[in-house]
């Protein structure tokens, strides 16, 4: 039956808090995925997300605990008259970041069917993204990558084509600001990286005052790369989008492959091409998983569980 104090969904067993008469906030979302870069799409243009803290955040895109997300992206009216959306990204550690590649894509296609329009804008802190449909995959336009030292950033001043960063086999990797920072090295055989034990102290060197999300790629051909991300938050993922951006923007400026490549991910594949005008875009799918309703409240209790356990 519907829940007496909120009219929630029937058969709903009300939480510890909801049970003794506290505040209670249901926030709806949608899973999507971007090959197997997975998000959690809370729409805060038709529901209040007040209570979605950092520490709700980080307890609702925990694996084991909650729904399990490599990042939750909030959607929020745009600011610019000519953006139809306004599009915020978080990393599972509760921390705001600046881009998302594969997140990009997914809201393009919730926005293009949203409009009915064949092209829409999505406004990000890092700037206005674009967004259409190309056949049954979704491309977006990611903006002009940064390569200066100080966009990125680096700790000190630096030749980003040369990043004076080496930890085992990694050595001398390209620095790439998509909005957020990346670095991406190049090896003969990526098979015999462990991006695990390389990623996690490298994406919180000193060099990278910011963190970095670490790239491993191999030039298969001068128009086909295989990349490996260690993202800065959730560690190493199924595909990174703007590290797929980085990586090619990195191999075409040290000359090892055209202005466009297909980027091949664990997760599968995405083309990527540098355009003349300097903006980046990016081509792949999108997949939806599913939707439901979290409460707040059951979250809030997990992390102070947790906090004292
Ligand atoms: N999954 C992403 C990148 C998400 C942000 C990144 N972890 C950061 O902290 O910058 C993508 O597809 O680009």
């Amino acid at each position: 039956m519907p829940c007496p104090c909120c009219g929630g969904r029937i058969g709903r067993l009300p939480s510890l808090p909801h049970a003794l008469g506290q505040s209670v906030s249901q926030i709806r979302f949608r899973k999507m995925h971007g090959l197997g870069n997975d998000f959690i799409i809370i729409d805060a243009r038709v529901q209040l997300v007040d209570a979605l803290t950092p520490d709700v955040i980080a307890a609702v895109s925990d694996r084991q605990r909650g729904i399990g997300g490599d990042q939750v992206v909030v959607l929020e009216s745009a600011m610019r008259s000519d953006a139809d959306v306004f599009m915020r990204i978080y990393n599972p550690d509760g921390r705001e970041c600046e881009a998302c590649g594969n997140a990009t894509r997914c809201v393009g296609a919730l926005m293009l069917a949203e409009t009915g329009r064949d092209r829409v804008a999505i406004q990000t802190v890092a700037g206005m993204l674009y967004a259409w449909r190309q056949g049954t995959h979704y491309a977006v336009d990611m903006g002009v990558p940064q390569t200066q030292w100080d966009a990125i950033p680096l700790a000190q001043a630096t030749d980003t084509l040369h990043v004076d960063v080496a930890l085992g086999p990694l050595a001398d990797p390209v620095a790439t600001s998509m909005g957020n920072p990346h670095v991406t090295f190049f090896v003969p055989d990526l098979a015999a990286i462990d991006m695990t034990a390389l990623g996690a102290p490298l994406e919180r060197h000193p060099m990278f005052p910011q963190r970095a999300n670490i790239g491993v790629a191999q030039v298969l051909a001068s128009d086909r790369l295989r990349l490996r991300v260690w993202e800065r938050g959730p560690g190493l993922t199924l595909a990174c989008g703007t590290g797929s951006c980085a990586a090619l923007v990195a191999a075409h400026r040290r000359g090892l492959t055209d202005r466009r490549a297909t980027v091949e991910l664990d997760g599968g594949a995405l083309v990527i091409e540098w355009l003349d005008n300097g903006r980046v875009e990016s081509t792949g799918p999108v997949s939806y998983a599913f939707e439901g309703v979290f409460e707040t409240a059951d979250y809030v209790v997990q992390r102070e569980a947790l906090a004292v356990a």
